[in-house]
């Protein structure tokens, strides 16, 4: 078999400098369309992200990942009730099995704004647990600065210009699916603005002594349900991120030079009913050979409280009707669950089932217990 070319990909790439030339926006548009109601992935280039701002987070990745393990483990997410901070090798667990992959979590750097009082169980009934989720917000654990300089200045500038890409290519989706440019904007623009996050990561090549690497996973098949959409950002030439095609195959997806790689969180596949996918992922182990393999996606945040029927209300009809094949269900059925219909309490069992640990420390074991059943 012919090795793929990573300059042609099937997943594809569009170019967003055609946005601002008349005569190639429809054809932008459809490819859009295409990739929304088919893959539920692409690639986008001329995206206007500074290559200086990427390249100057890109250059701290191998020191903030090689900063002694006493330094990193001091800002575990262990420290902290909204999952922020450094997870060390192989302490996230997907599909029940760890990933061989070390990462910090940073967010939009805003305060914590839960108290206990508001969800006591007095006040609320002893189970329900529907407004916790609040905890999962709150400030970043940053490195000190003399431990690494002039890594949180990169990071903001990084979010910034991510976060304004990511409002910019939601009003090219609203469009592609024909509803009124600014639908979603109210998601961002209100009094609380969601708080997006961004993963750092680093996959080592694994252990010689490991077992068959087929039965190893850098991360391991999953849905976003972080957020509404993803942008992820492939460092250098290292491949293994890997995408589910329509017909059970997996697709590569390497790094391709200058581009994000777009993707559709649960929450909008559960909004369009499926009719745009939140289509199944995966990253392959390091061989014991490979060099590491850096990677950083941004998720778009959502307000927590935003029910599963709220965020629907914005889709018309029309885009629901748009599934493809299978049934409304297919995929969605933990956020069409009515015990965890808020958005919040869908990323606050993803996050339990992801770092247990962290969640039997914070929430203690009766709330994990009642989101990992
Ligand atoms: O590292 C990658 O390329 C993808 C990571 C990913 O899918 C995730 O963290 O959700
Ligand atoms: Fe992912």
């Amino acid at each position: 078999m012919a090795a793929p070319n990573p300059s042609h990909p099937p997943i594809p790439v569009l170019d967003l400098s055609q946005n601002f030339s008349s005569s190639d926006r429809s054809s932008l548009l459809t490819q859009l369309q295409d990739a929304l109601f088919h893959t539920g992935f692409l690639y986008i280039n001329n995206h206007g992200v500074n290559e200086s701002t990427i390249n100057n987070l890109v250059d701290k990745l191998p020191l903030l990942f090689d900063l002694p393990p006493e330094l990193k483990n001091g800002l575990s997410k262990m420290n902290s009730p909204h999952f922020l901070g450094y997870s060390g090798y192989a302490e996230e667990t997907t599909l029940g099995k760890k990933d061989l992959r070390e990462q910090w979590d940073f967010g939009s750097d805003v305060p914590a704004i839960w108290n206990c009082r508001a969800i006591h169980p007095e006040a609320k009934g002893i189970d329900n647990y529907e407004r916790l989720y609040w905890r999962l917000r709150g400030p970043n654990q940053w490195p000190p600065e003399d431990w690494i300089s002039g890594f949180r200045d990169a990071y903001m500038k990084y979010h910034a210009e991510i976060q304004d890409l990511s409002y910019r290519f939601v009003h090219l989706v609203e469009e592609a699916l024909g509803i009124p440019v600014g639908t979603f904007d109210s998601f961002w623009k209100g009094e609380m603005q969601p708080q997006h996050r961004i993963k750092l990561i680093k996959y080592p090549p694994r252990s010689p002594i490991a077992k068959d690497e087929k039965e190893e996973q850098g991360v391991g098949a999953h849905k976003d349900s972080s957020g509404w959409l993803t942008f992820l950002y492939q460092v250098g030439k290292e491949e293994g991120l890997e995408v589910l095609g329509s017909d059970g195959k997996w697709i590569e997806a390497p790094p391709v030079p200058g581009t994000f790689v777009v993707n559709f969180g649960n929450a909008f596949e559960a909004a369009t009913e499926g009719a745009v996918k939140a289509t199944v992922h995966r990253v392959k182990a390091r061989s014991p050979t490979s060099s590491p393999r850096y990677s950083i996606p941004f998720f778009q945040g959502l307000p927590l409280d935003m029910t599963v029927s709220e965020i629907r209300s914005y889709i018309p009809q029309f885009v629901r009707n748009l599934r493809a094949h299978g049934k409304a269900t297919d995929g969605v059925s933990a956020f069409l669950d009515s015990r965890w219909d808020s958005l919040g309490e869908s990323q606050l069992r993803k996050w339990l089932r992801s770092h247990e640990d962290v969640g039997r420390k914070w929430y203690g074991n009766k709330v994990v217990e009642y989101y990992l059943q």
